[in-house]
């Protein structure tokens, strides 16, 4: 049967990028997304870089891209967890990180969201995060949000970072960060990855 497109970037990952080196895997699925085939990484334009996290959540892994361009800028001992619902994207992911030479850094959880949300304390220990990057399905966000306040996993001034609030757009997410008393939100216009079409960040600061 036909390669999928995971498989596809996997494979130009293992071609032309050296093992261990972050950056290098990043600029192969760059150049695969630009000149072989689009694929739903954030892209090499977005990017939000003042932060200096040491527990991160990442929400919605597909191939590792944002895992991996994440993880690298980690300091020792920081760590990422980052959660994927579809088995085929988690197998390429985990292949795509350790290529990278960050499995020390990352743990990757195969499954819903709603689910392990509540039990980030009993079974990873993590209290609180300092960083939270949504990108998963765009009709996730705002419930994942509201889970996470509930479950105690966000703390004065935690940053929640959100992929694609254009493009495909997550209308009742943004209304919600944006009126909400408990975090100051602003927006990074950019571009749908890869593309001309509008997208942009949305930073939303937890006050708490
Ligand atoms: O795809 C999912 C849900 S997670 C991916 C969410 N991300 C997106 O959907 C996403 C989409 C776009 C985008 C796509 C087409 C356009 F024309 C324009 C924009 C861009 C992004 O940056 C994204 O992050 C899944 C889960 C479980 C399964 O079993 C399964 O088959 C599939
Ligand atoms: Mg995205």
């Amino acid at each position: 049967t036909r390669s999928t497109r995971p498989q596809r970037l996997l494979k130009a990952v293992q071609k032309n990028a050296t093992r261990g080196d972050p950056q290098s895997v990043i600029s192969a699925i760059d150049h695969f997304c630009r000149h072989s085939e689009w694929a739903m990484n954030i892209g090499d334009e977005k990017v939000v870089n003042e932060l200096n996290p040491e527990k991160v959540l990442e929400l919605g892994t597909y191939c590792g891209y944002s895992t991996v361009r994440i993880a690298r800028l980690l300091p020792p001992g920081a760590r990422l967890i980052t959660l994927e619902f579809n088995g085929d994207y988690a197998a390429i992911a985990r292949q795509v990180i350790a290529w990278a030479g960050l499995e020390d850094k990352v743990q990757l959880v195969e499954g819903a969201s709603e689910d392990w949300i509540p039990r980030m304390k009993e079974h990873f220990g993590i209290e609180t995060f300092d960083l939270v990057f949504l990108d998963h399905w765009k009709d996730r966000y705002l419930p994942d949000t509201k889970l996470m306040e509930d479950c105690g996993l966000l703390r004065k001034g935690t940053v929640l970072l959100a992929d694609n609030v254009i493009c495909p757009g997550v209308p009742d997410y943004l209304q919600y960060v944006r009126n909400s008393l408990s975090y100051k939100s602003c927006y990074f216009k950019s571009h749908l990855e890869y593309t001309k079409a509008e997208d942009g960040l949305e930073k939303s600061v937890f006050l708490g």
